[in-house]
């Protein structure tokens, strides 16, 4: 194997979830699901209280790719406990957020391809002190990327999404939007669509805040004095931008035909259309590094965990888009 052999690197998440469960899955059924070699980082007990199969213990990601057909690469991190299927620790969170940060250094060093991160529980992570509201703002923060210049964009099969706001309460969206704000994520998301999806010319619709996108202003200023300015702004630079369209008539089959990428202004106006439609193969990509990285869309699952019920589909489209970004990337000039 020649040692420019760069594998992706998949973090476990929080070992009481159903990362472990998940990612051990994606390894016995990697033929399925068209995986590329790929290394398990976290602690090894946490796969093997929830998985029977076979663990290859590596010290280098160059190992991986002969060891990928032995068994599961793991690259081990020992949480100070071995935590049990659906009972989060203090331990396990320190041990998710250790396996995170080795998964981007190795992207950003360039010894793996791609990082694929298991789910965290953001509370137990509030808990140990993680000051970023997700794990998106934490990988921003070590590549040296503003957290306003990156998007959080959720991919199915017929859908993206882009939340402006991503991890805050409803009531203060409002105040947190403005339209350099909303243009950065436009720009984001737009740049994403060409290097980490290969679209040239893509298109994107914008979603307004309020109900009926405001309705001229009678149900909310919103789309006249943030919105528009940025998609003006937008289609200033070339861009191809629609909006601000009403959100509940823009996800249906007919409109989402007529864009390659949807911004929504927040959290659960991106969510709820994607994970309708797409709960078992949606992925979580986040646009605007210098790395490719994915998720799964789903979280720890914790009501599940260790009772052999997690499907592992969205983990296995969340490897595949992250080596296909990856490929993109580096086939790409934009
Ligand atoms: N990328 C990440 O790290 C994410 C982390 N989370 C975290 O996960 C925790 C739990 O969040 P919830 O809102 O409850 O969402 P969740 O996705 O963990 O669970 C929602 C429901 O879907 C089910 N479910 C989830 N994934 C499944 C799978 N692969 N197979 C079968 N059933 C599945 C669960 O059993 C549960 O009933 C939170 O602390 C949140 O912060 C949530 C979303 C993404
Ligand atoms: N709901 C999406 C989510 O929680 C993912 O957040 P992140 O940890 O990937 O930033």
């Amino acid at each position: 194997m020649a040692n420019s052999y760069r594998p992706l690197a998949v973090s476990l998440g929080d070992p009481a979830g159903i990362g472990p469960e998940v990612v051990g899955k994606c390894w016995d059924h990697r033929d399925r699901f068209g995986l590329p070699p790929f290394v398990a980082i976290g602690d090894p007990r946490s796969l093997a209280a929830v998985w029977d199969g076979p663990l290859a213990t590596v010290d280098d990601p160059r190992e991986v790719d002969s060891a990928f057909d032995v068994g599961l690469p793991i690259l081990s991190i020992a949480s100070v406990e071995a935590d049990l299927p659906g009972h989060p620790t203090v331990a396990g969170a320190h041990c998710s957020l250790d396996a995170l940060e080795l998964a981007v250094g190795l992207a950003r060093s360039g010894s793996a391809s791609a990082v694929v991160t298991g789910p965290v529980s953001k509370q137990q992570l509030y808990g140990i002190g993680f000051s970023h509201p997700g794990q998106t703002e934490f990988v921003a923060e070590r590549c040296g990327v503003s957290p306003g210049n990156v998007a959080m964009m959720l991919a199915g099969p017929t859908l993206r999404t882009v939340p402006v706001t991503t991890h805050l309460p409803l009531g203060h969206v409002a105040a947190a939007l403005s339209p350099s704000l909303i243009e950065a994520r436009g720009r984001a998301a737009l740049r994403g669509l060409q290097r980490n999806f290969g679209i040239s010319d893509p298109r994107l619709a914008v979603a307004g805040l309020n109900p009926h996108a405001g309705e001229g202003g009678a149900l909310g200023r919103e789309e006249i004095e943030l919105i528009i300015p940025a998609i003006e702004a937008l289609r200033t630079e070339g861009w191809r931008v629609t909006g601000p369209h009403p959100a509940d008539t823009m996800f249906h089959a007919g409109a989402r035909a007529q864009y390659d990428a949807a911004l929504c202004m927040y959290h659960d106006q991106a969510l709820i259309p994607l994970k309708a439609l797409h709960f078992e193969e949606g992925v979580n990509i986040t646009l605007g590094l210098p790395i490719v990285r994915t998720a799964p869309d789903h979280g720890t699952a914790f009501d599940i965990a260790g009772q052999d019920l997690a499907d592992p589909r969205a983990m296995a489209a969340a490897i595949r888009l992250a080596a296909e970004s990856a490929l993109h990337r580096a086939t790409l000039s934009v």
